[in-house]
């Protein structure tokens, strides 16, 4: 295995506040009992993993691992760090305690991890944490916080990328409504690697290398009041660099227009128009123009249409438009149908296709019934929804000790799906003839990977009666070492890959795992010894009750 260094190039850079201290008080406080009761050479297993899938589906994609690795590599308690716990910590702590944390680092910790960017689901481990007891207790929540809304993230932009087809654009409008600055930028991130095609973060797209896209608000139109507030009528042709009244062209043209749309320049807004010819002025290649500030139909698409063709005679190309109110699927089927009559009345084809940019509080299911209802929208540009991730605002990873010291550790609960499945684990996919994944199946780490072609028990891990043979066409082992040694051993994908991985990852799902409603759950299985194994560790913890 060889080993990877990254630089800030390869790895896209770190948020700054994830350090060590970013963590529960109660990791430090258990680090000292660990340590004051003589566990410094204690050696744990830790599995990182889900219940149950969010937003009513059943697939999640796994985020966040970059972030994880950039942790561990820069894991260090700094000289404050250490001052400020020595200050908030009890006076009964020795002193020898912070000399300890001073120099831990993350050198003795082995990272296995699924590959960011896949499809994952309940209880197979996302991350597995092997090394010194202390160290990977103290790193619980800091990866939980990497992962869980990194998870959430992607599979919220997924699933509106899923819903919404492949040949819509989706923009991420969401910084001003992010649970604050450090949600919002991992918002813009996970994203862009759910599907998003661009964010209007442009910290974001310095950061991580995304596309930063926008258009713009309705401040900017009421800002204008009448024609008179245009400070420079004259933009350049392009071609010809003859200066062209921009004004009187617009004007021209709405009176023209006029006449074959149904709306009238003396309803129109001249506010608005001054807005969009200041605005055509500023960027002549890129007008893209929000028309509802005032009335779609009477006002915004008139002017836009009316500076559209004035642009166009001084030789650019107009972009679109951007309704943000109104009925979305009435409002852009207008807006085509009148783009089409232009086009074909001034036989101008490109004008036919012009970009309509929907906005206004989208959510997953706005995008379905604008599908069903019929739209003429090319782009979405969502805010709220998406980066509160609304319809479920937490993924709910959990950090569970397995094993320690070689010995198999179980959690026992009332409520089965809350008991954790113990030891060192394998996980594999296994793919059916078609080519679709057919189930995960744990195994203990000793056992033979299952093979192609060969049968192999697969079994519910808590209902005796659930189980089937499964024989594999193709066999996917899903854990790789990223981490060991003080390394990078495996290095992350860029974003852009770990964005295609999650439409690769998700094609290899049958359709009725991810439908909106009422989804198939995919299967997650055990193996025959691993079931037993568990059952066995459970009857040896669980107290027999006494009736009286
Ligand atoms: N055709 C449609 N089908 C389903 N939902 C739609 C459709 N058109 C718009 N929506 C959604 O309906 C909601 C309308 O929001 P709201 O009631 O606040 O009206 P509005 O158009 O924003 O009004 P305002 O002009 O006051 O801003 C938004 O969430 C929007 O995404
Ligand atoms: O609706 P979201 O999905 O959150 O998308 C982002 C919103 O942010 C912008 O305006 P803002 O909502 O701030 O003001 P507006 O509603 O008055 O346009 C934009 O016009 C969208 O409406
Ligand atoms: O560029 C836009 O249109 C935009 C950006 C952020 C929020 N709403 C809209
Ligand atoms: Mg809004």
């Amino acid at each position: 295995m060889s080993n990877v260094s990254l630089d800030d190039k390869t790895m896209a850079r770190q948020n700054g506040i994830v350090q060590p201290l970013l963590t529960d008080l109660y990791q430090i406080t258990m680090a000292y009992a660990y340590w004051k009761s003589g566990k410094v050479n204690d050696v744990a297993v830790f599995d990182l993993f889900f219940r149950t899938n969010p937003f009513q589906g059943e697939f999640t994609i796994f985020a966040g691992l970059e972030e994880c690795l950039k942790f561990l590599q820069n894991f260090h308690y700094s000289e404050s760090d250490i001052d400020y716990l020595r200050q908030t910590l009890p006076s009964t702590i020795e002193s020898a305690f912070f000399d300890y944390l001073k120099d831990l680092t993350c050198k003795d910790i082995i990272l296995s991890a699924i590959e960011e960017g896949s499809v994952a689901f309940p209880r197979v481990p996302l991350l597995r944490v092997e090394g010194p007891l202390i160290i990977a207790q103290l790193l619980e929540t800091t990866l939980l916080t990497l992962v869980n809304f990194a998870s959430l993230m992607s599979t919220n932009a997924a699933r509106y990328r899923m819903f919404a087809g492949k040949h819509i654009s989706l923009l991420e409008f969401g910084l001003r409504r992010a649970q604050g600055p450090d949600g919002g930028l991992s918002a813009s991130k996970y994203s862009y690697i759910g599907g998003f095609d661009g964010t209007s973060n442009v910290l974001a797209g310095k950061m991580f290398n995304i596309p930063v896209k926008g258009t713009h608000a309705h401040s900017f139109v009421t800002s204008f009041s009448t024609l008179d507030d245009i400070k420079c009528v004259t933009l350049q042709h392009a071609e010809t660099q003859e200066q062209c009244n921009l004004l009187e062209k617009s004007l021209d043209w709405r009176n023209r227009l006029s006449l074959i749309l149904d709306a009238s320049p003396e309803e129109a807004s001249d506010g608005e128009l001054a807005a969009l010819i200041s605005y055509a002025r500023a960027f002549p290649s890129g007008f893209l123009a929000l028309v509802d500030t005032y009335d779609v139909k009477r006002s915004g698409l008139l002017n836009f249409c009316a500076v559209a063709l004035a642009l166009h005679e001084c030789g650019y190309t107009a972009v679109g438009i951007r309704i943000d109110s109104g009925d979305l699927a009435y409002l852009s089927v207008l807006a085509r149908d009148t783009f089409k009559k232009i086009a074909e009345t001034f036989a101008l084809p490109w004008f036919a296709k012009l970009t309509i940019v929907a906005s206004n509080d989208i959510n997953e299911d706005t995008i379905l019934s604008l599908h069903e209802q019929g739209h003429a929208i090319d782009c979405f540009g969502i805010g709220t929804h998406l980066v509160t991730c609304q319809r479920q605002p937490a993924l709910g990873c959990v950090y569970k000790l397995v094993e320690i010291n070689g010995q198999p550790r179980i959690k026992l609960s009332q409520d089965v799906g809350k008991v954790t499945i113990p030891g060192h684990k394998k996980a594999y996919r296994l793919f059916g003839a078609d080519g679709h994944a057919l189930i995960d199946l744990l195994q203990r780490s000793s056992e033979a990977a299952p093979e192609v072609g060969q049968k192999v028990l697969c079994r519910h891990p808590f209902q005796e009666s659930k189980r089937a043979y499964v024989i594999p066409s193709k066999v996917e082992h899903l854990y790789k070492i990223y981490w060991k040694d003080g390394q990078i051993t495996t290095a992350p994908k860029p974003l852009s890959e770990v964005r295609e991985r999650v439409q690769a990852s998700l094609r290899t799902l049958r359709q009725d795992i991810k439908r909106n409603l009422n989804p198939t759950p995919y299967k997650v299985a055990v193996s025959d010894d691993l079931y037993n194994f568990i059952h066995d560790l459970w009857l040896q913890n669980a107290p027999i009750g006494e009736l009286s």
